[in-house]
């Protein structure tokens, strides 16, 4: 357990490490690329460990050096693994690896940890049928452990039926050239958390491979080809660097995040002008976005379907707001490395906090932090929540994070870079 003290004003300037999303979406594409790549600026961390590890499994040299990563990719090939893909709880690698495996040959499992054994794979399990792949879910929950029997993607037509994660869309579109057809996909329903749909096009196109697509990402189709090695720059982590400006907003201070560029590929970025809307000032500085906490905070109204993964950060920020912030389209809380909705409200009740939650939404009711009070915070086992609440702790004596080493599933350094904050 750590325990967070108090700073009056922030002042810093920080670099975050390299974004998981992107990371793992470059290892994949040079992965399958013809020839050698370099990535610069990588994350390091427990996730893109066990992507890269995998990748290695099915013959994937991974060259891991202090700020590049060289892979020497294998223009689609890949050898069996001869032991099963364990992926932990790395939700990102499971839908994506799923489909990577798909397209080689052989016979195995794909497992994680307890949780991810409850995180849904089914509409990805149906699309990948739908272009002749042998899948089941071993316990038939549509969850891993899964086992597929692998022979290659015939591509052609499938269908993605409606789903809780935008995994699935980038998991299809990333294999799809390397089918032995064209191949198109349709999406049936609203496709959640788009801007991670939009960041895995735009890495494809980097790599050599241009999808057509219409607006509502839920209609592709996708040229046979292969990704063109090359050396791929890694913006920092926008959901990391959430956490930086929040500590802003909430102590009146300013932050500066160097290497979250304007305008960025992740979808997270935009938590800054949603802090400004609360009444921050923002600023492009030098390359990175800083913000500028004020003494007073206003409760908003906002859509958070196309960025998840920074709503932990947001109620946090939303408990030292004046009036109600109400956040929506969120059902897909409830299936990340805990039930965030849940878990972020639970422990918002458990420093004073005043909250209502609803199937697909939370509300806060702030009151500037007045009646919030120190707490022992449970962090379930999930990094975004133990940095979340590492915020609070920067405004509200007493409040300690317990379980704090789960950052390392996505900022091992996270505690040495925060505790630079004071
Ligand atoms: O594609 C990605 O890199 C991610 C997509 C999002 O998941 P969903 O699409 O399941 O919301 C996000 O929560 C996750 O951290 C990373
Ligand atoms: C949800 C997350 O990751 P994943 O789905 O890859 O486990 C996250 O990093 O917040």
């Amino acid at each position: 357990m750590i325990e967070i003290k108090p700073v009056s004003k922030v002042d810093a300037t920080v670099v975050v490490p390299g974004s998981k999303s992107l990371t793992q979406r470059a290892l994949i594409a040079a992965a399958l690329a013809d020839g050698t790549s370099k990535l610069i600026g990588p994350l390091a961390s427990e996730d893109t460990s066990y992507t890269s590890k995998a990748l290695e499994q099915m013959g994937i040299l991974v060259e891991r050096g202090e700020n590049s990563w060289v892979v020497h990719g294998s223009g689609g090939k890949l050898v069996t693994p001869e032991e099963d893909i364990f992926l932990g709880n790395n939700g990102t690698a499971t839908r994506f690896l799923t489909s990577v495996t798909a397209l080689g040959q052989g016979d195995f499992r794909i497992d994680g940890e307890e949780r991810m054994q409850e995180r849904p794979i089914g509409p990805l399990m149906e699309a990948l049928q739908g272009w002749g792949v042998d899948i089941a879910s071993v316990n038939g929950t549509g969850c891993p452990p899964l086992h597929l029997k692998s022979k290659g993607i015939t591509g052609g037509a499938t269908i993605l039926p409606e789903g809780k994660s935008s995994q699935y869309v980038s998991s299809l579109l990333l294999v799809a050239p390397y089918a032995a057809q064209p191949a198109t996909l349709e999406v049936n329903g609203e496709v959640l958390s788009k801007p991670y749909v939009a960041m895995t096009l735009s890495v494809m196109s980097d790599f050599g491979v241009s999808v057509e697509c219409n607006e509502a990402f839920t209609s592709f189709t996708i040229p046979q080809g292969c990704y063109r090695a090359m050396e791929y720059e890694i913006e920092g982590d926008a959901s990391n660097a959430s956490y930086f400006w929040a500590a802003a907003a909430i102590t009146g201070g300013r932050v500066t995040v160097a290497n979250v560029p304007v305008p960025s590929l992740q979808g997270d970025a935009d938590l800054a002008p949603l802090l400004a809307r609360m009444g921050c000032e923002i600023s492009l500085d030098g390359g990175g976005i800083t913000l500028r906490g004020r003494d007073h905070l206003d409760g908003i109204t906002v859509d958070m379907g196309n960025m998840p993964d920074v709503v932990p950060t947001l109620a946090v920020v939303a408990a030292f707001a004046h009036g109600k912030t109400v956040i929506t389209n969120i059902a897909h809380l409830r299936i990340k490395e805990c039930d965030r909705l849940s878990a972020t409200l639970t422990e918002l009740t458990k420093m004073g906090a005043r909250v209502e939650e609803g199937d697909d939404f939370m509300v806060i009711h702030g009151d500037g932090g007045a009646c919030l009070h120190g707490a022992e915070i449970e962090t379930y086992n999930d990094h975004r929540m133990a940095m979340s609440f590492a915020v609070a702790g920067l405004r509200v004596p007493g409040v300690k994070i317990r379980g704090e080493n789960c950052v390392a599933k996505s900022f091992p350094t996270f505690w040495e870079s925060f505790g630079e904050l004071g």
